[in-house]
This record gives C-alpha cells, sequence and structure tokens, in this order.
C-alpha cells in the first residue's frame, strides 16, 4: 500500500501490475491503493495508460502480472457482485440503434438482475422490475434526465449521453465508480452537473475514481490525486500532486518516455523480471 493512504480505508489496492498490448508493455510496476469513500483523480497524458488501468480493474483486460484487491478480496468477486461501476471514455455503444435512455440505462441493472433469485424472476414482469425501474428511475433524475427517458439515444446531444453514460453507472447502485473523462466534450452546465453528482456520490460514501485533464476543476473536487504515466508518478493530495511543479515533472516523463519507446524494440520478449 503507499504510503500516502496507509492510514485511510482502502476500495482498491493493486500490487506489481504489469499490462501489455501484444507484449508492447504500458503499464510498469504499479503499486497503488485508492482510498474508500474517497474522490480520486488520476492525472496523466495521452497514452499514459489510464483506460489501460480502468480496463484491468474493469476486468475487460487480463493483467500480465500482479494483484488487484478491492476491500481486502480479489477485485473478480465484487465485479461479480455487481459493485463496480464502469463508465467508458468511448462508449461501445451503437448510438443509432434505435434504444431509448431509459432501456439504456436499465442496461446497467443487467448484472443485478441475473443475480435475482428465481422465485423473483418468476413473478410478473411489473414486480420483478419495481427495484429496477426505481433505481433507473433515480439515476436519471439525478443527471437531469428524466423526461427524455423515452427519446431514442440517438437523438441526444454530446452532453446528454454523457449524462445517460453516468445515469447507467449510477443506476448499478455500486460502491466503486470508475469513470474515464466523465467531463470531456461536456458544455459548462452538465459539467456543473456531473460534478454535483459525484460530490453527492463521494458524500454517500461511495469511492470515485475518475480520469480527468481538467486540472483546475480535479484541484477544486477531488480528495486525492494519482499521477500516471506507464509508472505511477506520484499520489497524494490535490495541492502537492497538481502544484506546477508536479505537473511539469509529468509533462517532461512523457517526452522522456516517447524518447526511450523510440530508441527500444517492441518489448516482444520482455519480462518484468528483467525489468
Ligand atoms: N487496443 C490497443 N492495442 C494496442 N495498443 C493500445 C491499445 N489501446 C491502447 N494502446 C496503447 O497503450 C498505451 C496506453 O493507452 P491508454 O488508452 O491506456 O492511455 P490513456 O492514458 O488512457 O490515454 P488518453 O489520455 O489519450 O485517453 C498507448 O500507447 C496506446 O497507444
Amino acid at each position: 500500500m503507499t504510503t500516502d493512504v496507509v492510514n485511510q480505508a482502502v476500495a482498491i489496492d493493486i500490487h506489481g501490475l504489469y499490462a501489455a498490448y501484444q507484449r508492447q508493455v504500458v503499464l510498469e510496476n504499479i503499486h497503488l491503493a485508492f482510498p474508500a469513500g474517497k474522490w480520486t483523480a488520476i492525472v496523466g497524458p495521452n497514452g499514459a495508460g489510464k483506460s489501460t488501468l480502468f480496463h484491468v480493474l474493469t476486468g475487460s483486460m487480463k493483467a500480465l502480472e500482479g494483484s488487484v484487491n478491492a476491500f481486502g478480496e480479489p477485485i473478480a468477486r465484487h465485479r461479480r457482485a455487481g459493485q463496480i461501476a464502469y463508465m467508458a471514455q468511448r462508449e461501445a455503444i451503437e448510438w443509432d440503434f434505435p434504444v431509448s435512455v431509459w432501456d439504456t440505462v436499465m442496461g446497467g441493472r443487467y448484472g443485478h438482475m441475473r443475480k435475482d433469485a428465481l422465485w423473483r424472476r418468476l413473478l410478473p414482469a411489473r414486480w420483478h422490475h419495481a427495484r429496477h425501474a426505481e433505481a433507473v428511475h433515480e439515476a436519471l433524475m439525478a443527471v437531469d434526465m428524466r423526461e427524455h427517458a423515452a427519446r431514442p439515444i440517438g437523438a441526444l446531444s454530446g452532453g446528454q449521453k454523457k449524462r445517460v453514460l453516468l445515469a447507467r453507472a449510477l443506476a448499478q447502485q455500486a460502491s466503486i465508480l470508475l469513470l474515464d473523462e466523465p467531463l470531456a466534450g461536456v458544455d459548462p452546465p452538465s459539467e456543473q452537473l456531473i460534478l454535483a453528482v459525484l460530490r453527492r456520490e463521494r458524500e454517500a460514501g461511495k469511492t470515485v475514481i475518475m480520469v480527468t485533464h481538467d486540472m483546475p476543476g480535479a484541484r477544486r473536487y477531488v480528495d486525492h490525486v494519482v499521477l500516471i504515466n506507464r509508472f505511477i508518478r506520484g499520489t497524494g493530495a490535490p495541492d502537492d500532486m497538481l502544484s506546477e511543479a508536479k505537473l511539469a515533472e509529468l509533462a517532461v516523463s512523457s517526452i522522456e518516455q516517447t524518447a526511450t519507446d523510440r530508441q527500444t524494440r517492441p518489448a516482444a520478449s520482455y519480462s518484468p523480471a528483467q525489468g
């Protein structure tokens, strides 16, 4: 566990993680702890491995090496229990498909529906679905999109689409929210709304972890910051991690990393033990 969160409850604990695409290592020797019930921002340049880290946490990508625990247990257990919600940076959603806002947000409940006891599933649909419908309703209310519930998702603006994707993650009622650039490409009112929603989630005891390039926003709202560029470059309080000096160091690490990548062969025979 990293020293700055040693006295706090930990939601996600990562040990010695390596991740690679076609054996090109993009995350190296990651040791990281995300404090529970706090709002963490992950900050790093383009290509730093931020989304890759989320892919590993959500289980869509297998780590080369290392372990990831959530609340002291293997993270897979929490994923299966629907306790980790994820909002991707680029959604694999077919926006032109004629599906409504309501049904899209209901997608956040599928993990829970699968776990429903058989007797519950045999109830008439309106009873079976009641608590799922309630969760969808609440999530749409939270992002101020309830009145758009019946609209096809293809008819929404970019900011509204982001809100719907956030609502889908909220509807899951998970204890950990992973959000990949939730503020990218949204107008100021949507940004304010999303930030207010995330603040409420944190106040409700949820662990919020978001990738962001919005430094002023992160300085104002988050509790904890992780600087990353293939390696962890720093973790700590926003005022320390987002200082001009730290961000300059991170930018230099990016230039150095690019130069090193150009000089070295693709890591076709890479082994972390050699690294
Ligand atoms: N599917 C893929 N196949 C091969 N390489 C990939 C793939 N996805 C990402 N990469 C590479 O892995 C590295 C890390 O990418 P990642 O998307 O995790 O970075 P990021 O920090 O999220 O960047 P950004 O801020 O631009 O979204 C980059 O060099 C990228 O080119």
